[in-house]
């Protein structure tokens, strides 16, 4: 029988949920496609659905972002449940990368942890404008303690450029809510609430040449590489061909998905897999960017504006000097870098410094890109691309 094909009838937008290891972010992405599901827009997806790996189920933890897609009465949603563990924060930056907003979960248990803090961090430097909370466990907070970590939240958010002060704040239980408990399906009903108006439809530009950078590469038996990822401008139609930065491949896009439903366009904002002709599946990685043939000049070099996070914040303890090699988080790209500091020399934690990067390869460049930087399994640094040099 031939898939349904997708159907636009209201705005996409892509979100999703982050915060520290444990804090309830499956349970409560199941718990808004239960809710959904019952108003009758939507397919309930369950915890054991979106933590699916073998392993994952092993430990109880998320180790692999996981998309599920969903309705409210305004908006069609692709949504991103990102893992919380310190290991597997590389994973959350390139689901970061996608979102147009966020929801970040907080256990009223346990206020702000470590990855709350980095969560926030991370996406302000991917761009993600804004953020909306989830204090979840709150059916089994104590109130005094739950104001208390909705206080704390604001004022990490404010620290961040987020605006703590309007940023909603919805008491919510994803736990009791999957249960059914009336009282909590209906604060996820606010919470979505809250996602609908507070996050901004972003501005499309449908007109820019094609770009879509590469979240996952799988490989369809009989017809193919795909690779998936959300559009971040212009448009794409089944027949384009398109070049793959980072693989340098050129090639002819033979199949245009977004979550299972066939369609003939995909347009900045997408999520969607792209089946690529005759590309072997080793060609293609995460990081990797898919464009309009010669729209996009990749580069090396650049210089950067950059705060090296202070220990308080998880960076490090010791100063950085010229021809420190950490790796830059660009996108969905995670590449290794050299740091000249020019006549500064040594950057301590905590100062905001100008850096030029020489990156081990080439990946499109913008000025006002902004990245990560990581080091040893942590982030030690946040920059912006002020220029690219040759
Ligand atoms: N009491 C209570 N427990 C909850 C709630 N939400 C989640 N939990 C429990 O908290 C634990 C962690 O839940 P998960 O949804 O796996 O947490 P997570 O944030 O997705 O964890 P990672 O993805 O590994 O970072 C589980 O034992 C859940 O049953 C809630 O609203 N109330
Ligand atoms: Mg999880």
């Amino acid at each position: 029988m031939p898939k349904t094909a997708y159907v636009r009838t209201k705005p996409h937008l892509n979100i999703g949920t982050m915060g520290h290891v444990d804090h309830g972010k499956t349970t409560l992405t199941a718990a808004i496609t239960k809710v959904l599901a019952e108003r009758g827009s939507g397919t309930f997806v369950p915890f054991d659905r979106i933590d699916r790996a073998p392993e994952e189920a092993a430990r109880g933890i998320t180790i692999n972002i996981s998309h599920v897609e969903y309705e409210t009465d305004t908006r069609h949603y692709a949504h991103v449940d990102m893992p919380g563990h310190a290991d597997y924060v590389k994973n959350m930056v390139t689901g970061a990368a996608q979102l147009d907003g966020a929801i970040l979960v907080v256990s009223a248990l346990d206020g702000i942890m470590p990855q709350t803090a980095e969560h926030v961090l991370l996406a302000r430097q991917v761009g993600v404008n804004h953020i909306v909370v989830a204090l979840n466990k709150a059916d089994a907070g104590d109130e005094e303690l739950t104001d208390l970590v909705e206080l704390e939240v604001r004022e990490l958010l404010t620290a961040h450029g987020y605006g703590g002060d309007s940023v909603p704040v919805v008491r919510v239980s994803g736990l009791r809510a999957l249960e059914g408990d009336p009282r909590w399906t209906e604060a996820i009903g606010a919470l979505l609430d809250a996602v609908d108006t507070y996050v901004p439809m972003p501005e499309r530009y449908l007109d820019a040449p094609f770009l879509l950078p590469v979240e996952n590469v799988l490989t369809i038996t009989g017809r193919g590489t795909v690779v998936t990822g959300a559009v971040e401008r212009g448009t794409v139609r089944v027949g384009d061909r398109v070049e793959v930065l980072g693989a340098a491949v050129d090639t002819v896009v033979t199949g245009l998905e977004t979550f299972g439903k066939p369609m003939d366009e995909a347009q900045a904002g997408d999520n969607v897999a792209l089946l690529l002709r005759g590309v072997p599946r080793d060609a293609v990685r995460r990081g990797h960017i898919v464009a309009a043939p010669d729209s996009v000049l990749p580069s090396r070099r650049f210089s950067a504006q950059v705060y090296v996070l202070s220990a308080r914040e998880g960076g490090r303890t010791t100063p950085v000097s010229t021809g420190y090699r950490p790796q830059f988080y660009i996108r969905t790209a995670d590449v290794v870098g050299d740091v000249d500091l020019g006549e500064r020399a040594v950057a301590r934690p905590g100062d905001t410094v100008t850096m030029t990067v020489e990156l081990g390869r080439e990946v499109p460049l913008e000025p006002g890109l902004g990245f990560a930087i990581r080091e040893g399994g942590r982030t030690v640094g946040a920059g912006t691309v002020t220029a690219v040099v040759g």
